[in-house]
């Protein structure tokens, strides 16, 4: 998981799989992770072209150091085998299973995936997954779920889906969304597994966009699920530790760094005790600070 833990997950964008323009410029608006969609953005008869469609791009298109994800049909569904094998073959970083409510549902994809891996020769445990919350049963069953494959990389809520099962619909201050959010959120740490809110669907309402990513990025989600690059930046930007937060990581390390080297993992600096949860924070902070190019490769602050 260590390879996991590093990597930024700030934006995870769904491409529609059965858009071959979407598909295959997918890669060159800097997405942490391009999410592709074989689900709900394609519509029954289009299903298995799309499968294809991705397939094919898989192949053929480079996304550059993006994670690559897909979003596969439903468990419930006549695609979803097929999705699940047709990805495996290609290669795919992690799969997303929909409507994830159980831990035997990821037990179950955990196993296809592993019959998948053997009969393509790809290496057993190289697919990872991910799965999505989208009821009530989903997020009671959260913890479960999240902690139920050494493969899962993560677990997202999915408002859309979820605020229809509790009989809602999405408001503007997000009411509706402040259980779900916070199980997700804990069931995700308590797993040890990344975090991600859910998706914001009105694209010109960009001060709407900003407080609800500032409001999960204080709650302490690693990102968000995205529909459209232009959220991308604004992700970015709220993600972006300033000046003061990177020089105070900079110090942070550098003097773990001395104190480690005399044998010691506890220090106080500028009266302030430093300690692992303080150095894993820093740590962070400069892998944001990195990911927005605020540092060089020692890791000092570019002036602007
Ligand atoms: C929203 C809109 C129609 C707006 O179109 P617009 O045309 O106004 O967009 P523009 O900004 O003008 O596009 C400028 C340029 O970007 C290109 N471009 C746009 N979007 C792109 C993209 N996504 N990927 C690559 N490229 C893209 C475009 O082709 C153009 O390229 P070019 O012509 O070359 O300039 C479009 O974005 C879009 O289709 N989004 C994806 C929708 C989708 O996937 N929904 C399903 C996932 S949610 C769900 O299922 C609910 C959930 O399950 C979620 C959960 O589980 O989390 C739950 O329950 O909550
Ligand atoms: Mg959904």
């Amino acid at each position: 998981m260590a390879e996991n833990e590093e990597r930024l997950r700030r934006t995870m964008m769904f491409v529609p799989g059965n858009n071959p323009a979407m598909v295959k410029d997918a890669g060159i608006y800097g997405a942490d992770s391009i999410m592709f969609d074989l689900e709900d953005s394609v519509s029954m008869s289009e299903k298995d072209a799309a499968r294809v469609l991705v397939y094919e791009a898989l192949q053929t298109q480079d996304y550059g150091n993006a994670e690559l994800v897909v979003r596969v049909n439903g468990q419930d569904t006549p695609y979803y085998a097929n999705d699940v094998k047709a990805m495996v073959k290609a290669g795919i970083d992690v799969i997303r299973l929909p409507k994830a409510e159980t831990p035997e549902m990821v037990h179950q994809l955990e196993d296809d995936i592993l019959a998948a891996e053997k009969e393509f020769g790809r290496e057993v445990g190289s697919t990872h997954l991910m799965a999505a919350i989208e009821s009530a049963k989903g997020v009671l069953n959260a913890p479960q779920i999240a902690a139920a494959s050494d493969r899962m990389i993560g677990i997202a809520l999915s408002a859309e889906d979820y605020t229809t099962d509790m009989k809602t619909h999405r408001y503007p201050d997000g009411a509706e969304l402040v259980f779900a959010r916070n199980m997700v959120l804990h069931a995700a740490r308590a797993a040890g597994v990344a975090a991600f809110d859910t998706v914001f669907t009105n694209m010109d309402d960009t001060e709407g966009f900003y407080r609800e990513t500032e409001y999960i990025h204080q709650l302490g989600f690693d990102g968000k699920s995205l529909v459209n690059p232009r959220q991308i930046a604004m992700v970015n930007k709220v993600y972006e530790p300033t000046e003061k937060e990177v020089l105070n990581a900079k110090n942070v390390i550098n003097a773990i760094e001395e104190a480690r080297l005399k044998g010691s993992g506890v220090i106080s600096m500028n009266g302030q005790m430093v300690d692992r949860p303080v150095v894993l924070r820093a740590q962070r902070v400069m892998r944001l600070a990195k990911a927005s190019n605020l540092v060089d490769e020692e890791g000092n602050y570019i002036e602007k």
